[in-house]
């Protein structure tokens, strides 16, 4: 039987309120954000200077990036191959689908997805509101397109303004930020193969999502949060931020700190990566995926691009053998991302963390 409830649940723009916020989007009071979050000293890392390991300025970046993968699990990237042009005109695609009349937008709805799937559904919406007495919403609005593996792109789903742009900006990142760049760094630095995270990017059968994330103002920025608490369920996040307006925040030791944006840094074509469950698992709990939240504004809208890999979601993930042993027992249970998919997304809507279950 159809349940018109969940279909119009989805479609409950956030774009289309106006006023006072319902309460169904109020936060817990423990929740809510209080003034003046400290900024996280994320660093820049150059990543052209990794590849350059016989100069000491390749060595003390490599232990910049270290340092980064241990602590925050997050930092900005430069020279990362993806062309500032690239950038520039992804940006400017997916600013103009949502300043798009909703009407218009709806067109890019899967509303039978919606029908059928418990977890989340692509194209045009909300996050998948679960039953019609769910509190705590999210204030914000998304347009989510499964890029990788090929078969499974829902080509109807794509406004056309975005179907190359995005293409090309996904390959860009693939090939410089992730295969020639961060990846085998990253691998080295934990001692494994220098493929050994890039392997899991290859092979036809790889995950790649696009999330265009929109959070409209907000009278109330202090009542509601964009995007609940959450760690992402990939290899790894790449993120091109509004550089205007303020709005991700990081956790750590139970305190919450602003991520500043390129801009701030003095790099506005620098990409945020952020390290995700996978390479927290893979990694044995020595590279740290951060929980991280997104918050609205009073007086600005917001935007993020936010590019999600992660491997084949039928292959086992667990701690790299290379990495434990009888002195170092694996902190994580095995897991398959067709399950831990998912989980992540339930446990996220309640603004948990997935990863918590794996723990051994
Ligand atoms: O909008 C942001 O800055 C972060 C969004 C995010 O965390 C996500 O889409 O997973
Ligand atoms: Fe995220």
């Amino acid at each position: 039987m159809e349940d018109p409830s969940r279909e119009e649940a989805a479609m409950l723009l956030v774009q289309e309120l106006a006023g006072d916020v319902p309460e169904r989007y109020v936060i817990q009071v423990e929740d809510r954000p209080r003034a003046g979050a400290p900024v996280a000293p994320i660093p820049v890392i150059d990543l052209g200077l990794l590849s350059r390991q016989h100069t000491a300025e390749g060595v003390e970046e490599l232990a910049r990036l270290r340092s980064a993968l241990e602590s925050w699990g997050t930092f900005l990237v430069t020279n990362h191959g993806v062309e500032p042009s690239v950038m520039d005109a992804m940006w400017s695609a997916a600013r103009d689908f949502f300043q798009r009349p909703i009407q218009e937008k709806k067109k890019y709805a899967d509303l039978d997805e919606i029908k059928h799937y418990d977890d989340y559904h692509e194209g045009y919406g909300t996050k998948q509101v679960k039953s019609p007495q769910q509190t705590s919403l999210e204030w914000s609005d998304r347009l989510l397109l499964q890029v990788e593996p090929q078969d499974q792109r829902k080509l109807h789903l794509w406004p056309q303004s975005l179907r190359d742009i995005l293409l090309e900006f996904s390959v860009q990142q693939q090939c410089g930020l992730l295969t020639n760049g961060l990846l085998p760094a990253m691998a080295t630095l934990l001692g494994l193969r220098k493929d050994y995270f890039t392997g899991l990017l290859r092979g036809g059968r790889n995950t790649t999502f696009a999330r265009i994330n929109y959070y409209p103002m907000c009278q109330r920025p202090d009542l509601v949060c964009g995007v609940k608490p959450h760690s992402d369920a990939t290899l790894i996040s790449v993120l091109m931020v509004d550089e205007n307006v303020d709005g991700l925040q990081i956790l750590i030791d139970d305190i919450w700190y602003h991520v500043p944006t390129a801009s701030s840094k003095g790099h506005p074509h620098a990409l945020l990566v952020l390290v995700g469950d996978v390479v927290e698992i893979i990694s044995n709990g020595v590279f740290k995926s951060p929980v991280h939240r997104a918050m609205t504004n009073a007086q600005k809208e917001r935007m993020s691009v936010v590019m999600f890999y992660g491997p084949d979601l039928d292959k086992e993930i667990g701690p790299a053998e290379e990495l434990t042993d009888d002195s170092r027992p694996a902190r994580y249970k095995k897991v398959k991302g067709v399950d831990y998919l998912p989980a992540q997304y339930e446990h996220a809507s309640r603004g948990e963390r997935a990863l918590d279950t794996l723990r051994i």
